[in-house]
């Protein structure tokens, strides 16, 4: 796996013609291998972004660009085959079991309704293994835990083998042991990854870049040093933010507090 370029230009989405914009012209880029982080308040508009980039939602202006082909001029197929998104609400399963539901991460290799082959084996064992499915691979989906589930959609997201990854909350239901182990995976994998997050400071640990936006609004992209000041997340968050160096690492951490 190794990633890809995604350029986004003047990317907007509004729902229906009259309606103001809920996602107004964004634009980045993000070379190869990178990992950007997007955050903002409830209703910034993250995961609205997000669909724009897995080609969920066409934008209603602007282009999304991977290896400066935009994806919209492309086949679904072929998009299934660059990008995999994991996404905060799961998919009814229908008594499928977890490798079952790892190996749909498959699909787009396949021509037509071929079953699975020698190479698909191999890459849905390689993804047990990584996220620690290996105990877990014959049970029925539906009856996992939270947790469980968010990384066996990881686990699918990568046997697609894509060279962006698109994570929506990927952390939500994971205790504190899985967290750190999704993080880190994400951290090591060769791949263009975007994902949105709550936890900024779990953000500025993970991502080389990071997107703000605010009511639909891109408010800054840059190195997590340099774009979350003190100033920019307190008046995004309408928090008291302050960023303090934690000893005995010497490592940068925001914390908040209500304005009085
Ligand atoms: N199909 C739609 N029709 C109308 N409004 C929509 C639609 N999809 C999203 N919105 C609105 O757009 C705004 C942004 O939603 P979005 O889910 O992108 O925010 P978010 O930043 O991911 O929020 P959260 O942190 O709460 O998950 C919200 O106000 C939401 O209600």
């Amino acid at each position: 796996m190794s990633g890809a370029h995604l350029k986004v230009t003047d990317a907007s989405w509004r729902p229906h013609r009259r309606m103001d914009p809920v996602l107004h012209p964004t634009s980045f880029e993000i070379a190869a291998g990178r990992v950007l982080g997007i955050v903002g308040p409830n209703g910034a508009g993250k995961s609205t972004l997000l669909r724009l980039l897995y080609r969920y939602q066409a934008p209603s202006t602007g282009r999304v660009e991977i290896n400066g082909q935009n994806i919209w001029a492309m086949p679904a197929r072929k998009t299934a085959q660059h990008v995999a998104a994991v996404l905060q609400e799961q998919a009814a399963a229908f008594g499928l079991s977890v490798r079952e539901i790892i190996a749909l991460g498959r699909t787009p290799h396949r021509e037509g309704y071929a079953s699975a082959g020698t190479q698909d084996r191999a890459v849905i064992d390689e993804v047990i293994a990584l996220l620690d499915l290996r105990g877990l691979e014959h049970r029925d989906f539906s009856t996992l835990s939270g947790g469980e589930r968010q990384r066996v959609m990881v686990a699918r997201a990568l046997a697609q083998q894509p060279q962006i990854l698109i994570l929506d909350e990927p952390t939500n239901h994971l205790d504190i042991r899985h967290q750190l182990e999704v993080l880190a995976l994400i951290r090591q994998l060769d791949l263009t990854i975007v994902v949105s997050l709550h936890d900024l400071n779990m953000a500025a640990n993970i991502c080389d870049d990071i997107l703000v936006l605010e009511n639909g609004h891109p408010r800054g992209f840059g190195s997590p040093d340099a774009l979350l000041t003190e100033t920019l997340v307190s008046d995004t968050f309408r928090v008291n933010a302050r960023r303090e160096k934690l000893a005995p690492s010497d490592s940068s951490h925001l914390s908040f507090h209500l304005p009085t």
